[in-house]
């Protein structure tokens, strides 16, 4: 487990110091303890009874070796790419296991996902219906899909990640769905199995999503009674993670009311696209002071991590819990805005905090991981961090740290000599 001893100031993941870790792989280190996210997988499980089904969502942290950590749990998978769906078949997965999101799918995903026998495709409009007929046609197979209803509950999330309002480019309006089903139920080659949502991410109570919930219930009675037999309900992911200290989301209150409200409907089975909460706290960003610089009364921490690595600052001003790394508690903090390399104002990991650092220190970021590494570019032509799987004394690199060889592969020179 990740444990960090704060009267030691000494930090360590599973088993190993994050100094160590630091010393052996270098910084900026993505750095996941494998046993959380195998204990966060299984607080799910347990208040998830089959023949309910639980789809890991890959774009939250899609290394293979994490994915191939999900698989041998029996894991199903979320996915929003043709490239998604590569790495969970190379990870071991079955296309079986896969439902298939995204408001934008082409042609040639599309193709690709039903080729592979994808357990299921989230269509999120008619438009996108009538392409995956015609793909499934050219194919001569049948198409098993589901349809994206936007519940229009609010999830009281930042507005970059709600997703089941009315106002979202997500999903079909409730009030437009019943003509697309009735739509879909007679396409010569789809089969409609199931109705979906996903109202958000990072919410914090089951309240909205337990609404949401009884929404897409009342309308699989709707559906019933128009002739259209549903047999799976997929109601997304979002479940928050305590990034500060606030109240967790109760992840047993919201299983079972579910399954509760599940009790009426013994033919249908439900589906969960869990992400951030079985990595986030997995995770660690590791990085180390370059500098420190003071200006205009201001004192910053330049860091050897940045935006490129770790977006979700600088994208949503979201707050992660930064550590200083093996301080002894003699010296004073200082309070330091921690920012990062890239030449942006933005690029920063958190600012106004007390931190006890000084160059050449060891900085630790918590929870990140998911959608840090997920979401790191090469921006400014930066190399992206190596990861690595701690597992008890153990560790193992996941993931190469890219060379300034990687960042030019794959362009070409209009002139070569
Ligand atoms: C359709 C869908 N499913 C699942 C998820 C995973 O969400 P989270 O990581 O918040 O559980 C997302 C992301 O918000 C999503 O868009
Ligand atoms: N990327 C977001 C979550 C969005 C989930 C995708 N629908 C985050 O870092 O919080």
């Amino acid at each position: 487990m990740m444990h960090i001893d704060f009267y030691q100031q000494q930090l360590t993941m599973e088993r190993i110091s994050v100094a160590d870790l630091a010393k052996q792989y270098g910084t900026p280190l993505y750095a996941y303890s494998k046993n959380q996210i195998l204990a966060n997988w299984h607080r799910f499980q347990q208040y998830w009874p089959n023949p309910h089904r639980l789809c890991y969502a890959v774009k939250a942290n899609s290394n293979l070796a994490i994915l191939e950590l999900l698989v041998a749990q029996g894991a199903g998978f979320d996915i929003v790419s043709g490239g998604e769906l590569k790495r969970v078949l190379h990870a071991g997965g079955s296309a079986k296991s896969v439902v298939f999101s995204g408001v934008a799918k082409s042609t040639e995903e599309l193709t690709y996902a039903l080729e592979q026998g994808i357990g299921c495709i989230n269509v999120e409009s008619a438009a996108e219906l009538e392409r995956i007929q015609e793909v499934a046609k050219s194919l001569n197979v049948m198409a098993p899909v589901s349809l994206r209803v936007n519940p229009d509950v609010d999830a009281k999330t930042h507005p970059y990640i709600a997703t089941g309002m009315k106002a979202n480019k997500f999903g079909i309006a409730m009030d437009d769905a019943m003509p697309v089903f009735q739509r879909a139920h007679n396409l010569s080659h789809i089969s409609l199995i199931g109705a979906d949502c996903h109202i958000g991410s990072q919410i914090m109570s089951a309240g909205p999503f337990l609404d949401a919930a009884k929404r897409m219930f009342h309308l699989v009675d709707n559906l019933q009674q128009q002739g259209i037999e549903l047999t799976h309900l997929d109601l997304g992911g979002g479940f928050g993670v305590t990034y500060e200290d606030v109240e967790p989301l109760d992840i047993q209150q919201y299983l079972t009311g579910l399954l509760d409200l599940a009790k009426e409907y013994p033919h249908i089975t439900l589906l969960l696209e869990p992400g951030r909460a079985i990595v986030a706290d997995a995770g660690l960003l590791i990085t180390k002071v370059e500098y420190l610089k003071h200006s205009n009364d201001k004192s910053f921490a330049l860091v050897d991590a940045g935006m490129n690595d770790m977006l979700r600052p600088s994208l949503y001003q979201a707050w992660h819990e930064i550590i200083a790394v093996s301080k002894d508690n003699n010296s004073t903090d200082k309070l330091v805005d921690v920012v990062g390399p890239v030449c942006e104002t933005g690029c920063f990991l958190g600012h106004a905090r007390h931190l006890n650092v000084a160059q050449g220190d060891l900085l630790a970021i918590k929870y990140a991981g998911a959608y840090g590494f997920t979401m790191s570019s090469n921006y400014n032509t930066r190399a992206r961090p190596a990861e690595v799987l701690v597992d008890g004394n153990e560790s193992f690199v996941i993931r190469e740290r890219e060379t300034f060889d990687d960042l030019i592969r794959g362009e070409r020179l209009l002139q070569r000599d």
